[in-house]
């Protein structure tokens, strides 16, 4: 397991470029087996979630031709069912969360899917029902092997529906829509989640032939087509990531120019940084965050204290919450950060606490933050990274602190963000990986 030595105190300055989104790429990547045409696309972040899935499809049969560091032809021409059946797919689906939406798009192109329960964070209970009850409104079987935690599905051929889902899931919408772009007539999502993650593919499912209308809404109606075709995709930037990096500006009272943003797609993540107090302008497509050495949280107009809590898009991304929540330790004020989806995401509060932040947990969901108005700086300490938005929130707070930090399991980091060591360190951070 690697770590990152962080020497904190520095203020960064200079232009950075965000990567590919991440949830993005897990959901275009498994699109690419809807079609025997090649697919392209492009800014795919180098970053380990997003490698293991192109290794995944790759031994599925898939052929990939990266073309640039951040660009990939894939051709899902001989898909080999067979590997489903291997150790090696368990191992490499157990892995990675978005391995699970390769479900939809086999379920829509072969009859059958099967998948080991998926990886990713280990934040609560992520249920996948949502997904396998709209599987079967489509006309699938579906069978769950409890002894090995294995879900199967089959279909001869699936049909519209109307699907209500039980909650907006982020990838179970993606996986629906994927099963019914080829389905016999009409489906309709309702509740279906819309994040960007998901509009960009649905954009890119309709540049591949798919009929669906209704994309940025919570209801998706998709008109059944017999075949889709090849096509170019362009990624979002990783609206996490940015938003990761407009809390790094402001916590080290750093002067940095976050480029190519696509603004527009970022809902409210900049109005909850400048809630938190961190100044930002607009120049363009970037954000310009000029060094500050304080910064003041706002309440309310009744003022009562402020609250930064997740919902479903266009509400604010859970993904964020542990950032906002760093960043809120070293404010002026105080701010209750509820995190309504994951009941174990907040757990690494107790590092900050060791680090000298004033956070009363007051539960699994919720946290209440005084904030230190940089009198005090944070100090270094020996830490582990839990989960990955957990893991670059502490390494915000190293960042920012007095002396040295090391930070283990940075794994969890590297899931999503793309050589950040090597990234913030030409910013002028003092980050080794050790
Ligand atoms: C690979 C990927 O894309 N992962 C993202 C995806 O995960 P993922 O798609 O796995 O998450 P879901 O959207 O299914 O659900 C997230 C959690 O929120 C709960 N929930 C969800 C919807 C709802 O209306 N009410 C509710 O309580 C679920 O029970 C679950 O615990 O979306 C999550 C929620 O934005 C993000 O944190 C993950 O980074
Ligand atoms: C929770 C996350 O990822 P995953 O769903 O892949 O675990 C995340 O990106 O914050």
């Amino acid at each position: 397991m690697a770590s990152f030595e962080v020497i904190g105190g520095n203020k960064l300055q200079g232009d950075i470029y965000p990567q590919g989104a991440k949830n993005e790429a897990l959901q275009v990547l498994c699109a690419v087996l809807l079609t025997s045409e090649p697919v392209t696309i492009t800014n795919v972040p180098n970053i380990r979630d997003v490698n293991k899935l192109i290794e995944l499809i790759r031994d599925l049969g898939v052929s990939v031709e990266q073309q640039a560091p951040d660009t990939y032809t894939f051709r899902a021409e001989n898909i080999n069912l067979d590997y489903l059946d291997t150790e090696q797919f368990v191992e490499q689906g157990r892995a990675i969360r978005g391995s699970v939406m390769i479900v939809g798009p086999m379920l829509a192109r072969y009859g059958k899917a099967k998948m080991p329960k998926p990886g990713g964070d280990k934040i609560g209970r992520r249920r996948l029902d949502t997904h396998f009850i709209g599987f079967e409104k489509l006309g699938a079987k579906f069978n769950y092997d409890t002894q090995d935690s294995f879900y199967s599905v089959t279909a001869d051929n699936l049909r519209g529906s109307y699907i209500l889902l039980d909650e907006a899931s982020v990838t179970g919408t993606a996986n629906l829509v994927m099963a019914a772009v080829m389905a016999e007539g009409t489906t309709t999502i309702y509740n279906a989640a819309c994040e960007p993650y998901v509009q960009q593919l649905c954009r890119m499912l309709n540049r591949m032939g798919a009929k669906i209308s209704g994309v940025g809404s919570n209801l998706l109606t998709i008109e059944g087509v017999e075949k889709l075709h090849g096509t170019e995709h362009a990624m979002l930037p990783d609206m996490i990531e940015i938003g990761s990096f407009i809390g790094l500006a402001g916590m080290t009272g750093s002067e940095i120019t976050i480029k190519n943003c696509r603004i527009p797609e970022l809902g409210l993540i900049p109005d909850t940084f400048q809630n938190l107090g961190i100044k930002m302008e607009f120049r363009g497509d970037d954000i310009y965050i000029p060094a500050q050495d304080k910064y003041e949280v706002a309440t309310y107009i009744d003022g009562s204290i402020l609250n930064v809590s997740d919902h479903t898009w266009p509400g604010l991304t859970p993904d964020l919450l542990s950032v906002a929540l760093v960043v809120a330790t070293q404010a002026k004020g105080t701010v209750l950060i509820h995190q309504k989806m994951f009941e174990s995401r907040l757990f690494f509060v107790d590092k900050l606490i060791d680090m000298g932040a004033q956070i009363i947990l007051c539960d699994p969901h919720r946290a209440t933050i005084i904030g230190l108005n940089k009198q005090i700086p944070l100090r270094g300490i020996r830490m582990a990274s839990p989960d990955i938005r957990a893991g670059v929130a502490l390494l915000i707070a190293a960042l920012s602190a007095e002396g040295r930090s090391v930070i283990d399991n940075v794994e969890q980091i590297d899931r999503g963000y793309q050589n950040i060591d090597g990234r913030l360190n030409a910013l002028g951070a003092q980050i080794r990986r050790i």
